[in-house]
């Protein structure tokens, strides 16, 4: 199959956004969004690096790049509505595995109502996807990580680490799977979006959202710097699943901070909001969790602190980090 017929076996047979005047036949998409600001992100997976047929299925690879998309538009606030697909084939993916990645995209896409409106296909030595999204948000209400204040609340969507939980059980197995390990491999491999939990919040004058795809102690660290402000986590208030208790005890806390790929929302509201943070959590079914608070900067630096022994220590970065160099 050529590059082209792939086009056509992925083409959409229609499109549901009433924005969009022209989709995937042109040199580019068109649509003409009214009333609104235009939200967009980029994010990539790359086999061997975000997978390997070991730890996904052609369908769950799909699904996962683009829910890792949508969480970006979910820690802006907005709401998804078109994206776009660009990929690199190796000559050893069949025509069949690659449709069933665009079927895994396109389960995700429906459940949001968004239309695969554009992309590129090129040949390459590993599988790549690079997807666009653009979402929608009210004028003037995107959610910046830039907003945190000193007396804010600190929260977490949902629990963390199970992503790098699953992800350990899929690359060393030990033995036969318990219902804790295909809880804790099903939130590697599918997790869900918090959109609907960060839309539920649109009426707040003020909440700083960041989504954790490098682990907790990352993400804090960039609203601290965007807030030019300290942020204090409290260890024994972060949220793990019994999974992760039970089968990990050893790593879940670690993994909890520096884990990443949870995809949760992590946020920061006035302390007079927190009760509607929560009704939020419970309308969108989603538990929601205080883990910390906001204080005004006091070194020359903005840092993130945990009291990991009795005593509030500093929180070094120790999330995934591309490009790496040794010694870092
Ligand atoms: N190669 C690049 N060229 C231009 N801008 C980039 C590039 N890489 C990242 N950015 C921009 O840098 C900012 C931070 O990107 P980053 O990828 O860290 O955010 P993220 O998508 O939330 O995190 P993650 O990639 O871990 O999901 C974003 O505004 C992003 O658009
Ligand atoms: C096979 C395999 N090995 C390792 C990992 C872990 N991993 C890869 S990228 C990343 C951070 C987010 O990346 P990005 O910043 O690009 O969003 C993490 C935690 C994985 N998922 N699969
Ligand atoms: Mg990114
Ligand atoms: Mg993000
Ligand atoms: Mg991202």
């Amino acid at each position: 199959m050529d590059e082209f017929s792939f086009i056509r076996s992925i083409k959409p047979d229609h499109y549901r956004q009433s924005s969009l005047i022209k989709g995937i036949d042109d040199d580019a998409a068109v649509f003409r969004p009214s009333g609104h600001d235009v939200v967009t992100a980029v994010d990539t997976m790359v086999e061997g690096v975000h997978f390997t047929r070991q730890t996904m299925e052609p369908e769950q690879i799909g699904y996962r790049v683009l829910a890792a998309n949508i969480s970006d538009l979910a820690a802006m606030g907005s709401t998804p509505a078109f994206y776009m697909v660009s990929i690199t084939i190796p000559s050893d993916w069949t025509h069949e595995e690659l449709e069933r990645v665009y079927e895994g995209m396109k389960r995700l896409g429906d459940s949001y109502q968004m239309d695969l409106i554009g992309g590129d296909t090129v040949s390459g030595s590993e599988l790549s996807l690079s997807v666009t999204v653009i979402g929608m948000v009210q004028k003037g209400k995107a959610r910046y990580r830039s907003t945190a204040e000193a007396g804010d609340v600190l929260f977490v969507t949902g629990t963390l680490g199970d992503s790098r939980a699953g992800l350990e059980w899929l690359l060393n197995p030990k033995g036969q799977a318990s219902e804790d390990h295909t809880y804790l491999v099903q939130r590697h491999q599918t997790p869900v979006p918090r959109v609907i939990f960060a839309s539920h919040l649109s009426h707040l004058e003020r909440l700083a959202l960041n989504d954790v795809s490098d682990g907790i102690a990352n993400e804090a660290k960039e609203i601290a710097e965007a807030s030019d402000v300290d942020l204090f986590i409290d260890l024994k208030a972060l949220p793990f699943s019994e999974p992760i208790r039970n089968v990990f005890p050893e790593h879940y806390v670690n993994w909890g901070l520096s884990g990443g790929e949870d995809f949760e929302l992590l946020g920061c509201v006035p302390e007079k909001d927190w009760s509607q943070v929560i009704e939020a959590a419970e309308h969108a079914g989603v538990p929601v969790s205080k883990i910390g608070h906001v204080k005004t900067k006091e070194g020359p630096v903005p840092v993130v602190m945990v009291n990991k022994s009795g005593e509030w220590e500093r929180l070094t970065s120790s999330g995934y980090t591309h490009l790496k160099e040794k010694g870092d």
